[in-house]
């Protein structure tokens, strides 16, 4: 009876302070009642069904605060006790269902809410839709097929949509090429546009900066972001002993060459350990080694390379920065195969040209349509190491460096012309290399396609757009700047060819769509796709 007048007066107190949504203190009272009915349960009252009862009800009470805190593995231990006290309790077979949907184990989240939608008689439409949506993701989450096409038509409206983890044909390999640790490595070919990896941020801060030209404010404005997001960062790890896990497991850039290579089963949903208690050992939150894990690790949304799809798209002071855990097995390279898209807070890396097995998978970490000088300026200035890929080596080993560093002082029009020139009659260049040396150049050359009387002038001397994109892709992947040039100049060559009453030249949309999948992934289809690549050149 005690308990029964205990219970009535923390309903009211509960009802308060979720009316002021203070849930850290609703979870304090929660905690103190669970202790005073566990000191019962241990006592004479232990069989008694209320008591039970009661009990039950605070468990899972306290797991909706905790899963609204985001604190997964506190709400899934009560969950996890309220259904041992009463398996059927369909509340917290509810929750834990969200629980195990936040935590991406998208089967056995449907199976909590077919149990709590089987004594209903299978008739409740919110229950429905959590199962429908459980599958869905499943479904995504076992063939990589993601398709945004609907979001992307209407013209990225509203919420991104709900995307599932993620991990495709790779696995995590020594490097031997690119970064020297650990990389990410294609496990049979793959064709361009096809999806790697999906992968959700453990973290992710976002912000306006103030107006250019105010670069003080800009700088506090970019360390109050950076401040919030270490601090949530931290709080994610010590809520998650898996989080902390994995987050150990990342480079702190020191000594790649003996850090251990993680089994890919930790990232793939529904494989890898993801109860807490499925993992052995303790580790404490060490602020430090997390400070220098996050400076090697985290990636910012607004990269030139990494198109953030939908309304909160880079530019207009947008800035964000997120950490990624799989992801961040991925090396730099300036000869990359992969790209990366942001869409709300998943990551998505696709194949941006075709890998074949065994390939190690690279993105760029920052924009590669620079000369060598400039990505190494890049290189040591933000990311602290020196790039090993094949085209840093090839461009810096060249019988004809000294040449190509003069070159490379003046991205004027004709440079490109004379670029051309000499890897036709001087120097003895392969076709990747040209692609190397095209995609160095590139200023130059878009410079040359900028207007119809620069074309004119060099179109002798140089690929016509959509030769030159085909092989700057060969070097870097699809990239949304060759992209824009090739459109254009589809584009000017159908007004060319309608002033001179010549009959429509077919657009190559086969080539196109090529390039386009290589930018965008195989995420949208076909109609999807000529739209984004219309929306580019508006
Ligand atoms: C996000 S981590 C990539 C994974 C890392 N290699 C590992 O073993 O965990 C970034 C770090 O990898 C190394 N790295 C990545 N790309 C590189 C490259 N192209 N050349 C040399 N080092 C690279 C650098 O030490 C960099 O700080």
């Amino acid at each position: 009876m005690l308990m029964e007048e205990e219970a009535q007066q923390l309903r009211s107190r509960a009802t308060e302070l979720l009316l002021l949504d203070d849930w850290e203190e609703y979870i304090r009272l929660y905690t103190r009642f669970i202790s005073l009915c566990l000191h019962h349960v241990s006592g004479d009252a232990g069989g008694d069904p209320k008591l039970q009862k009661i009990l039950c009800g605070a468990l899972s009470n306290r797991a909706e605060a905790r899963l609204r805190l985001r604190d997964l593995p506190g709400a899934a231990g009560d969950c996890d006790r309220a259904l041992d006290l009463d398996p059927s309790h369909l509340k917290t077979l509810i929750c834990k269902g969200k629980i195990l949907l936040g935590l991406d184990r998208y089967s056995s989240a449907a199976d909590c809410f077919r149990r709590a939608l089987a004594p209903l008689g299978g008739s409740d439409t919110a229950l429905r839709g959590l199962i429908d949506r459980c599958q869905k993701l499943e479904a995504q989450s076992k063939t990589g097929a993601f398709d945004l096409s609907q979001w992307v038509l209407d013209g990225f409206k509203g919420d991104p949509p709900e995307l599932a983890e993620y991990v495709g044909p790779v696995v995590i390999r020594r490097s031997v090429g690119c970064g020297g640790g650990r990389g990410l490595f294609a496990t049979r070919n793959i064709e361009s546009g096809t999806m790697l990896v999906v992968t959700k941020a453990v973290v992710i801060g976002r912000g306006i900066l103030p107006e250019p030209g105010n670069p003080m404010s800009s700088e506090g404005a970019r360390l109050v972001m950076w401040k919030d997001f270490v601090a949530r960062l931290l709080d994610a790890a010590s809520k998650c002993r898996r989080t902390l896990r994995l987050i150990y497991l990342l480079s702190t850039g020191e000594d790649e060459e003996d850090l251990p290579v993680p089994d890919i089963r930790l990232f793939v949903p529904e494989q890898g350990p993801s109860r807490d208690d499925e993992l052995s050992g303790d580790q404490a939150l060490d602020t430090d080694r997390i400070l220098k894990i996050l400076d090697v690790n985290c990636l910012a949304d607004d990269a030139v390379s990494a198109k953030v799809l939908g309304k909160n798209g880079g530019g207009g002071g947008y800035h964000g920065v997120g950490l990624w855990l799989l992801a961040s097995f991925i090396n730099h390279s300036c000869n990359p195969n992969a790209r990366r898209l942001h869409v709300g807070n998943h990551l998505l890396v696709h194949a941006s040209r075709d890998i074949k097995g065994g390939e190690e998978i690279t993105f760029p970490y920052f924009d590669v349509l620079m000369p060598l000088r400039k990505r190494r300026e890049t290189m040591a200035g933000t990311w602290g190491f020196c790039c090993r890929c094949r085209r840093c080596q090839f461009e810096e080993a060249a019988a004809y460096a000294g040449e190509l560093r003069e070159m490379e002082e003046s991205m004027v029009p004709e440079m490109a012309a004379r670029l051309e020139e000499a890897m036709a009659k001087r120097w003895v260049v392969k076709s990747k290399e040209k692609a190397f040396l095209r995609a160095s150049f590139w200023e130059a050359y878009t410079a040359t396609y900028a207007t119809e009387r620069e074309v004119r002038k060099w179109e002798r001397r140089i690929p016509a757009e959509m030769a030159a994109a085909e092989s700057i892709a060969e070097a870097v992947g699809g990239d949304e700047r060759v992209l824009r040039v090739v459109v254009e100049g589809v584009k000017r060559k159908e007004g060319e060819g309608r002033r001179r009453g010549a009959a429509e030249a077919p657009v190559d949309e086969g080539r196109l769509m090529k390039m386009a999948r290589g930018v965008y992934g195989k995420v949208a289809k076909k109609q999807a796709a000529m739209r984004i690549l219309l929306g580019a050149i508006s």
